[in-house]
This record gives C-alpha cells, structure tokens and sequence, in this order.
C-alpha cells in the first residue's frame, strides 16, 4: 500500500477567467480521515471532482492510490468510491434490492452480492427497513443508503461531499460513527464540509480552503493552537454574544484585553473564557488571508 492516498502539488483549476484552484498541495495518509473545510463556492467539489477523475485539471499534478488521475484514470476509478455521483439509488426499490443490483452491476455472483447486502445493511443500521422502498425513507436514511450502495465494491479510497448537509443531529452523529468504522476498517476518508465541528469530531487531518489555496492545515489541535490558547467571551444581560477575543490566557493578557474593552461594553456584560472552537479557527484563518490578499 502508498503511504500517501492522495497526493496533489501545484494542482490548478480555472471555470473562464475565474480561478477556483490556485496551487493545492495536500497528502492524506493511507487509512486516515482527511477533512477539506471551507465556505459554499470555496472549491472543494471541484477538488472532489478532479480527485474522482469527474474534472480535468488544468495544472499540477494529483496522485490518488498511487495512480495519476489523468494519465491513470481508469486505475484510479477502480480504486475509489464517491457517494451522491456513482451511486444511483432507485426510489421504487428496496434498501436490500437497490444493494443487491449495485452488487450485480459490480460484477460479483447473486450469492456474494447477496452476502454483501446483509453485510452493509447491518454496518448502515438498514437491516430493519431494508424491505421498504425508499421512497418512504428519511433523509437520514436516504443518506445512508447513498453511502452503503457506493461502497458495495470494496475500495479503498472513499469521497464524501458534504456528507451530513441537511441531516439533523442524530443523524449526522449516526454517520459520522459510520464513517469512523469505516476508517477503523482501514480505508482512506476524503471528506468535504462547511461545518467546523464534524472536521473536528472525524479528521485526522485537516486543510482549510480559502480563496483556491490551503490556508492552513493539521490536526484539529494544532488549528486550534494557531488562534490563541483561549477565548475571552462577552455576552450582554439577554446572553446575546458581544464580542470574542483570542488571549494567551495569562492574567495580564486578560487584563490588558479587559481594559481595551471596559467603557466600550454595557456594565451588566458577562465575561467567561472558553477554549477555541473550530469556528474560530476558520475565521481567525480567512481573514489573515483575505487581509493578506488585500495588500
Ligand atoms: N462547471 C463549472 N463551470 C463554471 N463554474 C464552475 C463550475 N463548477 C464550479 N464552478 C464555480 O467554481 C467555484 C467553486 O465551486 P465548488 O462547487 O467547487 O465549491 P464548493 O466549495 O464545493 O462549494 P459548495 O459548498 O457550495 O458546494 C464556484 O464559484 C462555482 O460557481
């Protein structure tokens, strides 16, 4: 196996005069969570796109299994799965009959497709309404079967896009403990989203996209280190938030941000530290950037 999964350098992508990748550079370990974290138009499906052979790039090169992407395509197809694109679910059909075709279509025998079935309508929580047609499913359970259909043939590569956008709590929390087994059973995780938090709760790693480049990547912890060790938080009398400050958590930083703020803030505001969330990485980062850009 590549100790690398995903491997991308100098990668380039522009739609007409507008440039949507600007240089990506990015590894993702081989059996790891990578996770792309970034706002609506920011070019992570793009990036999906080109990593899933969908989009040609115009530069750089991307790596995926060890296969080049465009040179490689064919190779590269047989080594990934990509949920929402590949995988068609048919709504007239049952969880178990939609599983058992795509195992048909993959080429396996009506007995290991059979055997698949079970398998993955057990690690999906489907087992109980496998013989519904899913029509009558829920989005969580839709959202599910999108996942276990495209992993019917084995690979060891995975593409989510945005996985859990539209799902409520409980079902995004049920995915991500689907897609932590996943991981568990060795395979590589790409994953999109525009929420901070589920980066958090998954990635190994993770690369935050801004403006067509990593702005800035590592593990959850080590973007939160780069905003600050903690945040100084002001909420005034009904709890609405005031304002947020990023401190090194010593008393004459706290002091010294206090002062600067005491006479700008009501009298009755309430103050409490907490550590960054992921939120304030993601600002904390794009705007460094955005001002970077300005000059
Ligand atoms: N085929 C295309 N032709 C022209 N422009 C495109 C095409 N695909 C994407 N774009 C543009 O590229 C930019 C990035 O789009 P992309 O879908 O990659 O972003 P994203 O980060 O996935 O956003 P979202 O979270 O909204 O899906 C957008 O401005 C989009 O309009």
């Amino acid at each position: 196996m590549h100790e690398f999964a995903i491997e991308t350098k100098g990668l380039r992508k522009a739609f007409g005069r507008q440039t949507v990748l600007d240089g990506i550079d990015l590894t993702v370990r081989a059996g790891t969570i990578f996770a792309l974290l970034g706002p609506n138009g920011a070019g992570k499906t793009t990036l999906i796109n080109i990593l899933s052979t969908l989009t040609k790039p115009d530069g750089g090169s991307a790596y995926v299994a060890g296969r080049d992407v465009v040179r490689e395509r064919d190779a590269v197809k047989r080594s990934i799965s990509l949920t929402g694109q590949f995988a068609a679910v048919d709504d007239m059909l049952t969880a178990k009959e939609n599983l058992r075709m795509m195992g048909r279509l993959s080429g396996f025998t009506a007995d290991e497709a059979r055997a698949r079935t079970a398998e993955l309508l057990k690690l999906f929580d489907l087992e109980a309404s496998a013989g519904k047609l899913v029509k009558t499913y829920s989005g969580g359970m839709r959202r599910r079967l999108d996942l276990a259909v495209s992993l019917v043939a084995d690979r060891p590569v995975l593409f989510l896009d945005e996985p859990t956008t539209g799902l409520d709590t409980v079902s995004r929390r049920a995915l991500w403990e689907t897609i932590l087994q996943l991981r568990s059973r060795g395979m590589t995780i790409f994953l999109t989203t525009q929420y901070l938090e589920e980066a958090d709760q998954l990635a190994d790693r993770i690369a935050v996209i801004a403006g067509g480049r990593i702005v800035a990547s590592g593990t959850a912890q080590e973007l939160k280190s780069r905003v600050g060790e903690d945040m100084i938080e002001l909420r005034g009398a009904d709890d609405e938030l005031l304002a947020v400050h990023a401190t090194d958590g010593s008393i004459q930083d706290i002091r010294r941000t206090l002062n600067e703020l005491a006479g700008k803030v009501p009298a009755d505001t309430r103050i409490s530290l907490r550590k960054p969330s992921m939120d304030d990485v993601f600002v904390a980062l794009t705007t460094t950037r955005l001002e970077e850009a300005a000059q």
